[in-house]
């Protein structure tokens, strides 16, 4: 409690206790007895967490013709304070004492104990030439103050805090398909909330399918939407070497005060702080304060918070209280649309055999899928030769014989159907249409290249034929082959979507 009287001047600093007659030390106790009133409201309102982090540290400083005015250690909780609770505070205290018609947040050094207006403050008022005002406004008044939001300073603390987020992993860039459709949308919703409509949204997934870029995209939209909020991402690893660092030089209270005043906050890879426990317990009061005071929590994993082993159970079930949304492995279709888009964003035109072939042979994830087309990118434009086949496998060369699998005669059969658009059942069945009959040949060419099945074991297979049938079927391909220069691109691309890489 801070009651600097600041030199004798005459002004009616304490205009109340003169109008009423008061002593002094009256006047203290009444004014700290009404505080403590509006503590105990805001404490209801706000729960807990909220009110240890911003109304502790306030004391009643002084009244100055019915301004009472509260002092707090630092601008940022002034700022913060004026922006989220200070018209509460006014309309509580004037109607505890109707001789209160305005409160103002002032900053004092705790060190002192004297009211030292912030040097911004200060130094406004000296530019207004009255530098001997004895009392100490702050230039934030809350009548100005939006409703949500912070003064343009603010901003900063998600750079202090968070990291760079990367221009590309926008939700325009973002490709949707089955089984990423739900994560996306999810996220879309938060992003365009005003009131988090789930909280936290937990994301989930295997590596790099896209966790990453949904976050970001949340926070890029934030952002631009509502420049004036704090919008904090960064990994959980990040999280926890910020949280050790302020152990070490003594600074939890910034670091709370910090990570608890953002309107946004996302932490990646929250499968890193299992096991940590200290960690975990500050992200769990982090949490609780931030969902106390309605700000939304975006949370990423690789599993989903149940079955991240080594994470306290309380923990698991705050993360599982929102809304849990996983990203499945992609689908063919989808990398085919992924590949599409970013061919598109690099701003080349990619053969569409290229594209099949790649959308089929890396289906690992994302991330290595990205990777083959910007290497054979850089590969043509390096060398000067356009992107064929041909040069893609030879690129591609190491990362397509990781992805190789040994390749059965019920996946050819699969493949070579779905190229054709014919039924599976067609590769078994009498049909000898030759719309049927070509792609059955095909099939069987291919069996006997790319697989070690004897003639008769691939008749067998292709519903009990002879093996002179398979063998007649290689020879018909390989004939068509070369005087059908299309035939023969079409095998080949089969060929090689299937694991022929030679
Ligand atoms: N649906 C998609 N559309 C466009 N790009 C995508 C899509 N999914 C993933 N990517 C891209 O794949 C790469 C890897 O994605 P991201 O880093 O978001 O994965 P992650 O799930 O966070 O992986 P990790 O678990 O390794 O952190 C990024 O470059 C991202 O832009």
């Amino acid at each position: 409690m801070s009651w600097a009287i600041e030199g004798a001047r005459t002004r009616d600093r304490f205009g109340l206790g003169i109008l009423l007659g008061m002593s002094q030390a009256s006047m203290t106790s009444t004014l700290d007895g009404e505080w403590a009133q509006v503590c105990s409201h805001m404490r209801d309102e706000i729960g807990e967490a909220a009110f240890d982090s911003w109304f502790k540290p306030m004391a009643v400083h002084s009244v100055d013709a019915g301004t009472a005015n509260i002092c707090v250690p630092t601008r940022f909780m002034r700022d913060w304070i004026a922006n989220n609770y200070l018209n509460q505070i006014r309309a509580l205290w004037s109607s505890l004492n109707h001789q209160i018609t305005d409160v103002e947040i002032i900053v004092t050094n705790t060190q002192s104990g004297h009211g030292i207006l912030a040097q911004a403050s200060q130094n406004a008022r000296q530019a207004q030439g009255n530098p001997a005002q004895p009392m100490q406004k702050t230039p934030v008044q809350a009548q100005e103050a939006p409703s949500y939001g912070r003064p343009q300073e603010m901003p900063n603390l998600a750079d202090q805090l968070g990291a760079q987020l990367d221009p590309r992993y926008t939700f325009d860039n973002f490709v949707v398909g089955k089984p990423n459709e739900f994560a996306h949308a999810a996220s879309k919703r938060v992003a365009e909330a005003d009131i988090p409509p789930f909280n936290p949204l937990f994301l989930y997934g295997g590596v790099g399918l896209g966790k990453t870029h949904l976050m970001h995209a949340i926070a890029h939209h934030m952002r631009l939407v509502h420049p004036n909020r704090t919008v904090v991402y960064l990994s959980a690893e990040k999280f926890m070497y910020r949280f050790i660092r302020a152990l070490r030089e003594q600074k939890t209270v910034d670091f709370k005060e910090q990570f608890r005043s953002v309107d946004m906050l996302l932490i990646d890879d929250v499968q890193f702080i299992a096991g940590k426990e200290s960690t975990q317990e500050e992200l769990f009061h982090t949490f609780n304060s931030l969902v106390d005071q309605g700000r939304q929590i975006v949370l990423s994993a690789d599993k989903s918070p149940s079955d991240i082993e080594g994470l306290e159970d309380r923990l698991k079930s705050r993360l599982n209280h929102g809304l849990v949304a996983d990203l499945h492995a992609t689908t063919y279709e989808l990398r085919l649309g992924i590949l599409l888009s970013k061919a598109e964003q690099l701003g080349v035109e990619l053969p569409s055999k290229v594209t099949e072939f790649l959308a089929y042979k890396i289906a690992s994830n994302v991330r290595e899928l990205e990777g083959a087309l910007n290497r054979i990118v850089a590969h043509s434009q390096l060398v000067g030769r356009p992107i064929t086949l041909e040069t893609s496998q030879e690129v591609l060369h190491d990362l397509l014989r990781a992805n190789d699998r040994r390749v059965t005669i019920e996946e050819i059969q699969k493949k070579v159907a779905e190229h054709f658009n014919i039924r599976v059942s067609d590769m078994h069945s009498a049909r000898r249409a030759r719309s049927v009959a070509r792609p059955r040949q095909i099939a069987m060419y291919l069996s006997k290249q790319l697989t070690s099945r004897s003639l008769p074991e691939i008749g067998r297979k292709f519903g009990g034929r002879d093996h002179t049938t398979v063998m007649h079927a290689v020879k018909k391909v390989e004939e068509l082959g070369l005087h059908d220069r299309d035939f023969a691109e079409d095998v080949e691309l089969l060929r090689r979507m299937l694991g022929g890489v030679s």
